[in-house]
């Protein structure tokens, strides 16, 4: 392996960029119930000179990935500061995008991606009830084209397109080097036949998050969630860890638990590719967007994210050449994993990831849906559990409410 390279991104201070005020973190929640413990991973350690460190390194994470199919990262190669910046950026955005720029560029998710800017009234390009999230999601053609950037961002493109091609290039690749030695297989085993890249975020996307406070009508019709349970579709999800606790995890034990705030920390969330990949050896993660503590429900949260999605030509089927599935065997309780077996055993096919995402994202439905969120429609109860499902394309997912 090459030695990583820090993060050097184009200076904040060049010519002709406007100033742009510091992010500054909100407070944390005095809360301390109900959040999940979980394991931070240093990247760094992966440039260790040491076998055994090395080796620790890849036990940990196999651990992590079985057990709670959520890490923390950290030492990962962007610094607190740079890191404050991309916030910065964002929060820039959010303060000056024109109104023109939202009518310009408003997403239309019914084309399968969620590309451009998401108006705070649902997942629809349609408005309905107001759900007091934005986004801006940076795909292909965003990266290709300025003019589908909101104008207020052009001067600060080079810092953000430099970001997410360090994540994508080096901080994505490693953790990938990281999961191929967990399935004993080359470091490049998954960047090589899985990962799409290419642009700055290949076939995935980069997001910046704005989640606003609600109104009193849009919490009671989605009872407090921000955004359904779900699994992310690709193979790896990096989210930054953020002071305003709404991003929860579904425990073994079957309840919801906040993600806590370590700054400057990554969070890692495994996507349904990985999971059929490693025959269910990693189990996405499941995960849902909460109201946050009563501490923190008058404050706004700024998210970024970044989605790393796979190549979407491919339809996926565990990697038979790993020696830990041939050794073990396949995990055959996961949940996306096992549908995807029993659609292939029935000599059927399954979506390729393209279609797999993109079906997804065309029917999402909101939380303040009260039409389809009851039992009946896309709620069933299973062993005195609410649960939430849908059926996409003849695979069926059944997800923690
Ligand atoms: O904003 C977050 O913390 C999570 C968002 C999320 O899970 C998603 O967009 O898939
Ligand atoms: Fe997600």
């Amino acid at each position: 392996m090459t030695p990583s390279v820090p993060f050097n991104p184009p200076a904040a201070n060049l010519p002709g960029k406007p100033s742009v005020p510091e992010w500054v973190p909100p407070p944390v929640t005095q809360q301390k119930e109900n959040f999940a413990e979980l394991t931070s991973i240093d990247l760094s350690l992966l440039d260790s000179d040491d076998p055994a460190v090395v080796d620790r390194l890849v036990q940990q994470v196999k651990r992590a990935i079985r057990e709670d199919g959520f890490l923390f990262l950290e030492n990962y190669g962007v610094s607190l500061e740079q890191l404050h910046r991309q916030f910065a950026l964002a929060q820039y955005m959010y303060s000056n995008i024109s109104e023109e720029d939202k009518e310009r560029l408003l997403f239309d998710p019914e084309t399968g991606k969620w590309s451009g800017y998401k108006h705070p009234y649902g997942f629809k390009k349609q408005r309905g009830v107001p759900d007091g999230i934005e986004q801006f999601n940076w795909y292909n053609r965003e990266w290709q084209n300025l003019d589908r950037i909101p104008k207020c961002l052009h001067p600060f493109m080079d810092e953000i397109e430099a970001f997410c091609n360090y994540l994508t290039n080096s901080v994505n690749r490693r953790l990938l080097t990281l999961f191929s030695r967990v399935l004993e297989l080359p470091d490049d085993y998954l960047w090589n036949n899985v990962q799409s890249y290419g642009s700055p975020t290949g076939e995935g996307y980069f997001r910046h998050a704005l989640f606003r406070p609600v109104q009193k009508q849009t919490e009671e019709a989605s009872k407090g969630l921000r955004m359904h349970g779900h699994t992310d579709f690709g193979l790896t999800t990096l989210l930054f860890s953020v002071p305003i606790s709404c991003l929860q995890i579904w425990g073994q034990d079957e309840q919801w638990y906040y993600v806590p705030y370590k700054p400057g920390a990554l969070v890692i969330n495994i996507g349904d590719t990985l999971e059929i990949v490693s025959g269910g050896h990693f189990k996405a993660t499941r995960h849902r967007v909460f109201k946050p503590p009563v501490d923190q429900l008058q404050s706004e949260r700024l998210s970024l994210v970044l989605f790393n999605s796979s190549v979407g030509d491919l339809r996926m089927a565990p990697a038979k050449e790993s020696p830990l599935i041939q050794r073990e065997g396949c995990v055959e309780d996961q949940g996306v994993y096992s549908e995807f077996k029993r659609r292939t055993s029935e000599g059927k096919l399954v979506p390729t990831n393209a279609q797999w995402r993109e079906i997804q994202i065309a029917t999402a439905t909101d939380p303040t849906d009260t039409v389809h969120n009851r039992v009946g429609v896309h709620q069933v109860i299973i062993n005195g559990k609410l649960m939430h499902q849908r059926e996409y394309m003849g695979v069926k997912v059944v997800l923690p409410v």
